[in-house]
C-alpha cells in the first residue's frame, strides 16, 4: 500500500524512474503490467528538449499552498534508484496525446488518432479556473511543465562516473561525489558515489518518447490535488540531479525538483488537473497511447514519501507542498529506533544498561535486552518511542527503492538529512539482498550483510556517516511470507504485486529530514 501510494499520492523529485514525476500519479501499476495494459497518457514535455509545445489547458500559476499537516522536509536526496531506461516506443501522438489536454481540437496534438474522446475524464479540481481545453483533456492536460528545461529525470545515465558495468544502479548519485571503490561497484568502476546507474554501456536513458505535444504533463496530475494543489511552481530547476551527475541532469535542461510536478501543474485547474488520485481505469487501457505498464514497471526505481529533494541545490525543499509521511511508517520508525535505543539505554551513570550483542549466549543477550527495556520503562518487547535521547527524532520522509534482479545501489552516504544524529530506519521487503556496510570513507572495506524480506536495518550513530550500498539482489525462495502468506495462509499481497516481489526487492528507508 505504501509503495503504491508513492506512485499516486506524493510529489516526487525529478528523476528517471519516478513515474509519478514523469506521468503523474499512476494507480495499479503492478496489476496493469500483469494485464498487459498501457498508460492512457503520455508525457507532455520532452525531457531533453524541455516543455515545448505545451498543449491543452493553459497554464496558470499555482497558488502557494501548504498542507496543514506537512512538516515540510526535504525529500530524499540522493538516493534514488536508477534504472536503465529502455527506449521507449516512439510514441505517436495518438490518442490522448495531446490529448491530454488537448484534445484534438485543442490543438497541439497533431496526432491523430487518438480517441481523445475515449479518454476518461478525471475529476477536476474545484477551485481552478476552467481549463482552456474546455475539459476535453480528460483531466490530463494541466499545465505542462514549464519548468525550465527539460527534466533530467531519466537520466540515467551513466552517471558520472561511468564505470558501472552491469546491472543498473538504483539511484542517481547523490551524495558527495566520491570515488567509487570497487567494493561497492559491480565492476569497481569509477562511478561517482556509487549511485550512478548501472547502465549498459551506450545505453542512454530515453525520454519517454511521445511527441512532446502529446501526452500530459506530470504536472497536471500533480498539481491538482495530489501533492498539493498548486504548489508553488518552481519549475525550474536545473538539472535533474545531484552532484554526481549520474543522472543527467546536468544542468541543462533538467528541471528542478519542483519542476515537473509543480511546475507544471500550476493549476490549470479546472477539468484538467486531477484533483484526485486517478482510478485504475483512468490510468490504463488495452490501447492507451502511453507506454505499456510492464515497461514502466521495469523502469521503476524509486519513489518518495514526504518532502522532496532539490537535486540542484542538494537540499530538501520545504517550500513546496508535500504530503505527510504515512503515519504507519513514522510510527514504525519511532518504535524501531526506540528498540535500538533501548538496547543501549544508559543507566543513571551513563553506562549502557544493555548490549544486544553482549556475549555469545542467547539467553545472556535476551537478559541484557530485558534489562534495557526495564531501565527504559518499557514493556517487554516494546519500543519506547524515544529517540535516542534527544527527544527530537521525528521521521518525516522516506525513499522507496525498487530493485529488480541485476539492480544495485552503489556505495554512498546519506548525508543530506538535517541531522545526521537521527537514524535512518530501513525496511526490506521481498527478495534478499547483499548489503555492504562500510566506513566513513570508501577506503574502508565494507562488511557484507544479508538483508532478507522482513528485515529492518537501523543506521544510527556512527553508521550514519558510513558508506553503504546494495551490490546484489538475490533471487531466492525466501519471499513466501509476502508472496504466499505465512504458514500457508492467504497471500498477503495482491497477485500482481506478489508476482513482482518474487523476483524483486523493495526497500523503504525512513528518515528525519526536516
Ligand atoms: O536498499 C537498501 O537496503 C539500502 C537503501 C539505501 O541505502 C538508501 O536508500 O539510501
Ligand atoms: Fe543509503
Amino acid at each position: 500500500e505504501l509503495t503504491a501510494a508513492a506512485l499516486t499520492d506524493y510529489p516526487q523529485p525529478p528523476a528517471r524512474t519516478n513515474h509519478s514525476l514523469q506521468y503523474g500519479p499512476i494507480a495499479g501499476l503492478w496489476e496493469a503490467a500483469q494485464r498487459g495494459l498501457r498508460l492512457r497518457w503520455q508525457r507532455l514535455d520532452d525531457p531533453h528538449t524541455g516543455p515545448s509545445r505545451r498543449v491543452g489547458c493553459e497554464h496558470r500559476p499555482p497558488k502557494p499552498h501548504r498542507f496543514p499537516d506537512s512538516r515540510g522536509a526535504e525529500g530524499d536526496e540522493q538516493q534514488r534508484p536508477q534504472q536503465e531506461q529502455p527506449p521507449q516506443e516512439a510514441g505517436s501522438c495518438s490518442a490522448g496525446g495531446g490529448g491530454a489536454g488537448t484534445g484534438a481540437d485543442a490543438g497541439g496534438c497533431s496526432s491523430s488518432a487518438a480517441p481523445a474522446v475515449a479518454e476518461p475524464r478525471l475529476a477536476v479540481a474545484a477551485e481552478t479556473a476552467a481549463p482552456a481545453c474546455g475539459g476535453r483533456c480528460g483531466g490530463r492536460c494541466g499545465g505542462a511543465d514549464d519548468g525550465a528545461g527539460g527534466r533530467g529525470e531519466e537520466a540515467t545515465a551513466g552517471g558520472s562516473g561511468g564505470g558501472c558495468s552491469g546491472g543498473r544502479a538504483l539511484r542517481p548519485g547523490s551524495g558527495p561525489a566520491v570515488e567509487q571503490p570497487s567494493a561497492y561497484g559491480a565492476d569497481g568502476g569509477g562511478g561517482d558515489d556509487g549511485r550512478a546507474p548501472q547502465q549498459q554501456e551506450g545505453q542512454q536513458e530515453q525520454p519517454d518518447p511521445g511527441p512532446a505535444s502529446c501526452g500530459q504533463g506530470a504536472g497536471s496530475w500533480m498539481e491538482g490535488g495530489l501533492a498539493g494543489a498548486g504548489s508553488p511552481a518552481r519549475g525550474s530547476g536545473p538539472a535533474g540531479r545531484g552532484p554526481d551527475g549520474a543522472d543527467d541532469g546536468s544542468g541543462a535542461g533538467g528541471r528542478g525538483v519542483g519542476g515537473a510536478r509543480n511546475s507544471g501543474g500550476g493549476g490549470t485547474g479546472g477539468g484538467c488537473s486531477g484533483g484526485r488520485v486517478p482510478s485504475f481505469d483512468d490510468c490504463w487501457s488495452v490501447d492507451g497511447p502511453g507506454p505499456p505498464a510492464e515497461q514502466l514497471l521495469r523502469k521503476l526505481r524509486w519513489a518518495t514519501l514526504g518532502p522532496q529533494f532539490d537535486w540542484t541545490q542538494r537540499q530538501y525543499d520545504f517550500a513546496t507542498p508535500y504530503k505527510r509521511l504515512p503515519p504507519a511508517l513514522e510510527s514504525l520508525a519511532l518504535r524501531l529506533s526506540a528498540v535500538l535505543d533501548v538496547l543501549r539505554w544508559p543507566d543513571q551513570d551513563g553506562a549502557p544498561v544493555g548490549d544486544a550483542n553482549a556475549g555469545t549466549d542467547a539467553s545472556a543477550r535476551e537478559g541484557a535486552r530485558a534489562e534495557a527495556r526495564a531501565a527504559a520503562g518499557l514493556a517487554p518487547g516494546a519500543g519506547s518511542g524515544r529517540d535516542g535521547g534527544c527527544g527530537c527524532y521525528r521521521p518525516d520522509a522516506a525513499i522507496v527503492n525498487f530493485y529488480q534482479q541485476g539492480d544495485m545501489l552503489g556505495g554512498h552516504l546519506d548525508d543530506v538529512e538535517r541531522d545526521l544524529g537521527q537514524p535512518i530506519v530501513s525496511l526490506s521487503l521481498g527478495c534478499p539482498a547483499v548489503f555492504l556496510m562500510g566506513g566513513p570513507t570508501k577506503a574502508v572495506a565494507p562488511t557484507p550483510l544479508l538483508l532478507r524480506g522482513g528485515d529492518a536495518l537501523v543506521l544510527a550513530g556512527q553508521a550514519r556517516s558510513c558508506y553503504h550500498g546494495v551490490p546484489r539482489i538475490l533471487e531466492v525462495g525466501t519471499v513466501e511470507s509476502a508472496a504466499e502468506g505465512a504458514d500457508g495462509g492467504a497471500p498477503l499481497l495482491p497477485a500482481p504485486l506478489a508476482a513482482y516481489i518474487r523476483s524483486a526487492r523493495i526497500n523503504i528507508s525512513i528518515r528525519a529530514v526536516r
